[in-house]
């Protein structure tokens, strides 16, 4: 018996069909390369194993990292038991496919987390807060959209895949749940020094919603610039696409 610790985001998946569509979607085949965070009492992790040969793990319970010790050998599964926000997700190889049900109360900082790795990642699938994945997928123009959709779409392809209620998992969340696909970009179109200002821009544009870029915005543009760049300096964050945040942070200096 394991008794679920609500600090680590513990909600198991117990339903069967949901289990099984997510592992079709990740659709593992034998010798790929695949990591899973979180995985708990192995809901997700026996059915991978299954299709693959061996399987990484990153899991922060002692405990639940002495079950899974018990349950596979070393052939089976590497497990690293540590926190998955500190965790060098390129120290496993490159070409990973990451995955998990991951713990709700860290998914933001952890999807940054992972996103400084994408050049080492093949793909994600990850079941996260239905909320989360609204404002991941989110388009411009809606009260969703923000700093996590500007900053995931202008590194992966993002696709929702599934939405999961309550009931499947034990102990049920509060809340609706999601599963999404991430693919990295090959090509973002921006150089590394315009990619470097893009977090600090989008968070300034983001960090007081309800005013306009000409404030936000003050210290990398004036007026007349926005206007060059095309961006109505009287704009709010919230209209402008993932293009024209990159076409400002080439721009800014
Ligand atoms: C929502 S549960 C999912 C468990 C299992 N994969 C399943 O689907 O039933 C989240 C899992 O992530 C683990 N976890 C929580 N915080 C973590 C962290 N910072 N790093 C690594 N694992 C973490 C929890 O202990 C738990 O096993």
């Amino acid at each position: 018996m394991h008794t679920p610790r609500k600090r680590f985001g513990q909600h198991f998946l117990v339903d069967h069909s949901i289990i099984d569509a997510i592992v079709r979607d990740i659709y593992p085949r034998p010798g790929e390369r695949v990591v899973e965070i979180g995985p708990g009492l192995a809901a997700l992790t026996q059915p991978l194993l299954a299709r693959l040969h061996h399987l990484d793990v990153v899991e922060i319970d002692r405990d639940i990292v002495a079950r899974l010790q018990k349950q596979y050998s070393p052939d089976q599964l590497t497990i690293h038991a540590t926190d998955a926000l500190r965790f060098d997700f390129s120290s496993i190889g490159s070409d990973l496919r990451v995955v998990g049900n991951l713990p709700y109360n860290i998914s933001s900082p952890l999807l940054f987390h992972l996103a400084q790795y994408r050049h080492a990642i093949r793909d994600m699938h990850f079941m996260l807060q239905k909320e989360v994945v609204d404002r991941m997928v989110a388009e411009p123009g809606s009260s969703d959209y923000g700093r996590l959709s500007v900053m995931l779409q202008y590194q992966f392809h993002l696709e929702w895949l599934l939405d999961v209620p309550p009931e499947s998992f034990d102990p049920p969340p509060k809340v609706d749940s999601a599963v999404v696909r991430l693919i990295p970009k090959t090509d973002t179109g921006l150089d590394a020094a315009s990619e470097a200002r893009l977090g600090p821009l989008v968070t300034a544009a983001f960090a007081q919603r309800r005013k306009t870029v000409r404030n936000t915005l003050s210290q990398w543009f004036d007026e007349a610039t926005l206007r060059d760049l095309g961006v109505d300096p009287g704009a709010r964050a919230e209209t402008l696409s993932v293009a024209t945040f990159c076409r400002l942070a080439q721009a800014a200096t």
